[in-house]
């Protein structure tokens, strides 16, 4: 049900509805529990944005659905500006992008989208399903000691996920069909060494594009180098994921309440005892509260409600909402919180601290002439759209959906850098033809609209940097934090670990540029010669590697800011079972509870722990 009830008195009350809390509300539903799902975004079903997986870029640019966070990759914002997508503020939610600003224009740092929606960030994300690293999961068992957590056990819980999350590659035939993009594709899948001989390029293509990396069947996944297809979410070429199963669950009829438009501003707590015990949050109902939505600015100032939980309270809002919640509710560094008049519950040093994030850094070609599958491809839903049409009238035959079947990103060289430090790959190296350079407003549009643009895009796994925090900005709950990541040397260094983490960057944007060298020796496929933007043929020693590196690179899949860890450990937020130290009753379940992040995408990994949440809820 979706609900705008008044009588709110529910067994477990989860807030937000994305890849931690979605699943979670709907296996305590299932499970017979009264449950309220809050979601401070609204319900997107039938915005074609959210469906059509070609428009994963531009999805992130929809006013109805995005907030607009800012983050800092480095405090010093003269070093931060480096970075050509640093962005200001000419006027509400107007944006200059880059150097020279105008006059009085704010600085407002990097671009972080996030999405508030039923479904969370998962409704405007890359599709990409990328299955989390055994070592993920063993590491937290070992550092716990609850074997629950171990690998094998984990599985059961992929199990649940697989339930109601399908997942498909491309269809090889769309890329076949544009002879350029496959003879990038061979060049990665050259680098990667697969060794295509050029007179047997396309076959042999195909057959490599049927490689999975998410092949559970092989023992040896984690550390299997190569090149793979890219499993995304998705049924017969549209995005399907968590959003559908909360709308499923609600109309199977299970005890699901979903209040959307609800922003939650506070946990409340029973404090009469000796250990503080959730029960129940207060919110404010109505549409684009946030100061973070574009459309926050035609907003009510929203209507004061509460609710109650009898058994708990779960809070699910993502890496950054979530510590803003618990700290306006009273748990979190006790000198902060003094600093805002914030009484103190429990004092937890820990929330707002440890985040981490993948770095990521782009190499982008361009060619004289357009990759031939994004003919007719505007991303904008209009008329002249010919791609969206394609989509719209195959709904049955994927193959013949074209290129808006499938995110662009399509397959990866899969690496163990020279700098691992497991025996797991640590580098997914993407290639498509998208001009990706990273997040800044309107980036969707920047990404799609050349259409002559290739690109090999790198994202590194277990990142060794810890050092970011979330503080507040106010203890207004409807402004957004301050979030520093501290990347490279003004993070975590102990070890050489910044200097590690870069120079594995560096070997990406070299084995980058020799998948582009062994391009050349499929020309029988006719692909044109295309010139390097970025880095840029400048750009060549370790040095300016390096710099480039730490001028450009960016992250999408922060993660840590509440962390599981042991009792002994002063910063740890939460214990094995995701309970918030301190109190009673209160659990958080998202990206935030990762002592280390996990593998080399996160959906996944969140949406196992959100299985894992509801049966250790339920079962103890
Ligand atoms: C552009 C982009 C592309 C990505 N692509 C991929 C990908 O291809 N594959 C992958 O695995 N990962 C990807 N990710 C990452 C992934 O989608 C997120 O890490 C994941 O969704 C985080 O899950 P979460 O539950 O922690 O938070 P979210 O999914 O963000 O959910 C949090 C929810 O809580 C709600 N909320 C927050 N505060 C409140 C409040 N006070 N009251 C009520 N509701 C509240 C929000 O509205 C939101 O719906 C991508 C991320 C981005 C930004």
């Amino acid at each position: 049900r979706i609900t705008n009830a008044t009588d709110l008195n529910y067994e477990y009350i989860v807030v937000g509805s994305g890849a931690g809390g979605g699943p979670l509300a709907c296996r305590l539903a299932m499970a017979g529990h009264k449950t309220l799902l809050i979601e401070a975004g609204n319900d997107q079903a039938g915005n074609v944005n959210i469906s059509v997986p070609g428009y994963q870029a531009v999805v992130t640019q929809d006013p109805k659905l995005r907030w607009d966070i800012f983050v800092n990759h480095y405090q010093d914002q003269q070093r931060a500006m480096r970075d050509p997508k640093y962005t200001w503020e000419t006027a509400p939610f107007e944006y200059h992008v880059g150097p020279d600003p105008p006059q009085d224009a704010t600085p407002r740092g990097i671009l972080y989208p996030r999405a508030a929606t039923l479904g969370g960030s998962v409704t405007h994300n890359a599709l990409i399903w990328i299955l989390p690293h055994a070592s993920d999961w063993d590491s937290i068992a070992t550092m716990t000691g609850d074997n629950s957590w171990a690998a094998t056990n984990m599985q059961q819980y992929l199990a649940k996920v697989l339930e109601w999350q399908p997942a498909e590659p491309t269809d090889p035939t769309i890329l076949l069909d544009d002879l350029q993009l496959a003879q990038h594709l061979l060049g990665g899948a050259a680098t990667a060494g697969l060794g295509i001989t050029p007179l047997n390029a396309l076959t042999g293509l195909a057959n490599a594009l049927l490689n999975d990396p998410n092949n559970e069947l092989d023992p040896a996944r984690d550390a299997t180098e190569g090149f793979f297809q890219i499993p995304l979410i998705m049924k017969g070429g549209s995005r399907l994921s968590i959003h559908q199963h909360i709308q499923s669950t609600v109309q199977a009829g299970y005890p699901l309440d979903v209040r959307t438009n609800c922003f939650v501003t506070k946990i409340t707590f029973d404090q009469s005892g000796s250990t503080p015990k959730a029960t129940g949050v207060e919110f404010l109902d109505g549409e684009y509260l946030y100061r973070a939505s574009p459309l926050s600015q035609s907003s009510s100032p929203g209507t004061r409600g509460s609710a109650a939980a009898s058994k708990e309270v779960i809070i699910s809002g993502g890496t950054f909402n979530t510590v803003q919640l618990l700290k306006l509710s009273g748990i979190g560094p006790k000198d902060e919180l003094d600093k805002f008049n914030i009484s103190t519950v429990t004092d937890l040093p820990g929330v707002g601290t440890s985040m981490q994030d993948r770095y990521e850094v782009p190499v982008n070609v361009k060619h004289p002439n357009d990759f031939p599958i994004l003919d007719g491809c505007y991303f904008d839903n209009k008329p002249h759209d010919e791609c969206l049409t394609k989509w719209e009238s195959n709904l049955d035959i994927l193959a013949q959906r074209g290129p808006y079947a499938t995110n662009g990103l399509a397959a990866t060289m899969a690496v163990r850098s020279d700098y691992a430090s497991t025996t797991d790959i640590d580098l997914y190296i993407f290639g498509g033809p998208i001009n990706f350079v990273g997040y800044f407003p309107q980036w969707g549009d920047y990404a799609v609209q050349d259409h002559s643009y290739f690109s090999w895009y790198s994202l590194k796994a277990h990142t060794r940097n810890r050092a970011g925090t979330i503080q507040l900005r106010s203890a207004d709950p409807l402004d957004q934090p301050v979030v520093n990541f501290n990347y490279f040397d003004t993070g975590t260094t102990a070890g050489g670990a910044d200097q590690l983490d870069l120079e594995t960057l560096v070997q990406a944007i070299k084995i980058s540029r020799e998948a582009l060298a062994d391009y050349s020796n499929y020309g029988i496929l006719g692909g044109t010669e295309f010139v390097e933007e970025r880095p840029g043929p400048d750009v060549q020693s370790e040095a300016e590697l390096e710099q480039y590196v730490k001028d450009v690179a960016w992250g999408h899949h922060a993660s840590c800011s509440c962390s599981i860890g042991t009792d002994d450990d002063p910063n740890a937020v939460l214990d094995s079972k995701f309970r918030v130290r301190g109190v009673q009753n209160l659990r958080v379940v998202d990206a935030s509870v990762f002592p280390s992040i996990p593998g080399i995408f996160v959906t996944s990994a969140i949406f196992m722990v959100s299985e894992k949440a509801a049966d250790v809820i339920l079962n103890g």
